[in-house]
């Protein structure tokens, strides 16, 4: 069906952070607005968009979603211009981006399809003052937990101070979430001055938060009820996750099995067909999602840990981190295992051969882990997945997590206690006991008059009404 000009009730740009873990949700949030009637632009930065080879996202349940491109600064076709770094480039986004996402307004206004509306991850701070100077509604979009969130609001605002002193050495505690162990709290928090680029870029979330219109956050309420409560005490929250393909939950949106824009190649005839040679539950899945790097020493533990577990295994390894994988490990472990560079994660997970999932804790994996039912190893690494793996496993219940020697590492036999413990030791029960409870508590969420399906209802009719 063709959509024209008029027929939509809003045009908003929905602006993410580079980077799987954020793409994901936020193009995902895209398609639950287009099948309310809103139409969603994806926007790009000029550096990614050059290996989408896409410009659209079909979906079967209405018309496809666009994808515009802005400027980074690293435009040449040549391949000849590379950023030094992460920190060169996400300046030079700034400052091209913001112009150039302006000029895309003024460009989208003269054909006739103006924008109401600037959909942006917290990491882009800078698209506000874009949303302001064309006085459009400024919707922040949250991809972490609203406790991870609430604690680097604490940290911006000075009500924690870093280095952790004084009663915060020994839990680090805000308002609706339980006392995490300062270990438990994110890794730019309990390891002050690591990683000093990334904790600026995480505490600009909270720059200029208190101008935003809306803030998005993908979970759903029963997730994280209390610290939700008072985050919308500060500021327009709403809880609209989880951003997780709808056929894994309410089936409302036709055919929407994938996110749909993978930034690597997923290798899914192999992943399927190896996984439908496996047993139901037989298999555990690993996977560290795009950006951790592990130590070699880290990878030669996970490797003979999988080994020795005697359990099938199907390992997601980079291209760029493959290099560490143990020598013969692959044709070593041939009917064992599988290495893959990229998998489609939620094929994976859905598939009944997939036992458990053995994961770093990104956000989006623990929703689709809890949305689909996979029980979960958790092996944190930094940012916000220390702070997930403890909601994992002590308040959503949902898993367990593997704890490191004092060089930070993961032994292997820790590792296959884990696995165990998840597929069939004391706890597996209780776990698929919560896992089955959170699994209906995601699909309710965002199905017809569920908490984050009446968020979206009602951010959809302000759009609207605009
Ligand atoms: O082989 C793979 C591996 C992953 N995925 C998908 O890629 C996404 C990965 O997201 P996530 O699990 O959140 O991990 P990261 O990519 O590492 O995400 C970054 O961004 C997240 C949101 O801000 C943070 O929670 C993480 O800590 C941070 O590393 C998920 O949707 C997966 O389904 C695949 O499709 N195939």
């Amino acid at each position: 069906m063709e959509v024209t000009k008029q027929a939509h009730k809003a045009h908003v740009l929905v602006f993410p952070f580079i980077g799987q873990g954020h793409v994901n949700p936020m193009l995902q949030f895209s398609k639950r607005l287009a099948f309310k009637g809103i139409k969603p632009t994806l926007i790009t930065a000029q550096y990614i968009f050059k290996s989408m080879q896409t410009t659209t996202i079909e979906t079967q349940f209405g018309p496809p979603i666009q994808i515009r491109s802005i400027s980074d600064g690293y435009d040449d076709d040549s391949g000849g211009s590379h950023p030094e770094s992460i920190a060169a480039y996400l300046d030079s986004l700034r400052v091209n981006g913001a112009k150039s996402l302006a000029q895309l307004i003024m460009r989208l206004n003269d054909e006739g399809d103006p924008v109401q509306a600037i959909i942006y991850d917290g990491f882009l701070p800078w698209a506000l003052d874009v949303a302001r100077q064309f006085g459009l509604v400024a919707g922040l979009f949250f991809t972490q937990s609203c406790t991870v969130n609430s604690i680097y609001y604490h940290v911006q605002r000075g009500l924690i101070q870093l280095p952790l002193t004084g009663p915060d050495l020994i839990k680090v505690s805000v308002p609706g979430a339980p006392e995490l162990h300062p270990f438990e709290a994110p890794s730019f928090v309990h390891t002050y001055g690591s990683y000093p680029f990334w904790f600026d870029v995480i505490l600009g979330q909270f720059s200029n938060i208190d101008q935003a219109d809306w803030v998005l956050c993908n979970i759903f309420y029963d997730m994280e009820k209390e610290v939700v409560d008072w985050m919308a005490k500060l500021w327009k929250v709403r809880t609209i996750g989880p951003t997780v393909p709808s056929y894994y939950l309410d089936k409302r949106l036709e055919d929407d099995t994938d996110y749909g824009l993978h930034l690597l190649k997923p290798d899914k005839t192999l992943c399927k067909n190896w996984l439908d040679s496996k047993p139901k539950d037989s298999v555990v899945y690993v996977s560290f999602g795009s950006a951790a790097e592990l130590s070699n020493e880290q990878f030669q533990e996970l490797a003979r840990g999988l080994k020795n577990s005697d359990l099938n295994f199907l390992w997601v390894v980079r291209e760029s981190e493959q290099a560490k994988l143990p020598k013969g490990i692959i044709e070593e472990n041939s009917k064992q295992g599988l290495v893959v560079g990229w998998a489609s994660q939620l094929e994976v997970l859905a598939h009944e051969a997939t036992g458990c999932f053995v994961t770093h804790c990104g956000f989006n994996s623990i929703l689709e882990a809890l949305s689909l039912g996979v029980p979960v190893v958790g092996v944190p690494q930094w940012t916000d997945q220390g702070t997930n793996a403890k909601f994992v496993e002590d308040i959503w219940g949902v898993g367990v997590r593997a704890r490191v020697d004092d060089k930070g590492i993961v032994q292997r036999k820790q590792l296959e206690e884990c696995i165990t413990e998840v597929m069939e030791g004391e706890k597996s029960e209780e776990i698929k006991k919560n896992l089955s409870k959170w699994k209906k508590l995601a699909k309710e969420a965002v199905d017809v008059g569920g908490s984050s399906d009446k968020n979206i209802d009602e951010f959809v009719a302000y759009l609207a009404a605009c």
